[in-house]
């Protein structure tokens, strides 16, 4: 069986998540995009590769509704992006920003300002969200650090914390946008493991900006999938394609068990 053919049995696993179609993009009159072409599906780990100023952090602000493409299309989970609602099932870990040590929120606010999402920025925290957060602070194993201030935490608890910030709705993508740079190896090391973890084990597609080719490599080969202009997409589907023969169900069962 072909590949289409298995696709068109088993549209629960290899949905499409992210399609770039002819996307471009430019800064005034400088083109940074030109024709991107690329398809996430479900399940998949994309590895974004490129040059510093390839575009990369442009393409990501463009999935995530912070840019929209000056021509070309972007759809998520089906629907084109201009349409789309459920920003809830989408996690975005950006850049890692450098805090002042007296920035005046704590990890535990960071967290749970992950929940507000889009036009719900005042609402009532309720329990459920305040379990919500007590939940992925847990997942993350950084309670101990809940009401620390953000700035006062190592570069890896930073990290840590917005990943969090990035799980509490549980969503279905996951997009980070150079996790790894500024910490060092060991906890690069850790986080990754992490990252790694909650592909195999959780339902959860992943499409990370990285310069860590060696990290990339060892979970995601040496050749990329596609090429787009300066850009290189690596990928890794969370198991043997052999086994999306079988029902959703008992796929699932059988790879979260
Ligand atoms: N707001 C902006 N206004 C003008 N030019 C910009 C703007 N943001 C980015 N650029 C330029 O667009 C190009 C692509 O930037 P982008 O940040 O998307 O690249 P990148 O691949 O993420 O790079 P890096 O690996 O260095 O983070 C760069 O040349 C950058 O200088």
């Amino acid at each position: 069986m072909n590949d289409n053919a298995k696709l068109k049995q088993q549209p629960g696993c290899h949905r499409e998540i992210i399609s770039l179609n002819q996307v471009c993009y430019a800064y005034e009159s400088k083109p940074v995009l030109s024709n991107v072409n690329f398809t996430v599906r479900e399940r998949d780990f994309v590895g974004l590769i490129g040059s510093n100023g390839a575009g990369k952090t442009t393409l990501l602000k463009m999935i995530v509704g912070l840019l929209r493409p000056q021509s070309g299309g972007i759809s998520l989970f089906g629907t084109p992006a201009s349409q789309f609602k459920d920003w809830n099932l989408i996690g975005y870990v950006p850049q890692r920003n450098h805090f002042n040590p007296l920035f005046p929120a704590t990890v535990r606010e960071v967290v749970q300002s992950g929940l507000y999402g889009r036009r719900k920025l005042f609402r009532r925290v309720t329990k459920e969200d305040v379990n919500r957060c007590e939940d992925a602070l847990h997942t993350l194993r950084i309670q101990d650090l809940a009401d620390k201030r953000i700035g006062a935490l190592s570069g890896g608890q930073q990290q840590r914390v917005f990943l969090a910030r990035a799980l509490i709705n549980n969503p279905k993508l996951l997009i980070l946008d150079e996790p790894l740079s500024g910490i060092d190896i060991e906890t690069q090391t850790n986080f990754f493991n992490l990252i790694r973890h909650m592909h195999q084990h959780h339902n959860i597609t992943f499409l990370m900006v990285s310069h860590d080719m060696e990290m990339v490599r060892s979970y995601l080969g040496e050749t990329p999938k596609e090429k787009s202009g300066k850009l290189n997409f690596y990928v890794r589907h969370s198991h043997d394609l052999e086994d999306c023969v079988e029902t959703d169900l008992l796929h699932s069962l059988r790879k979260e068990g």
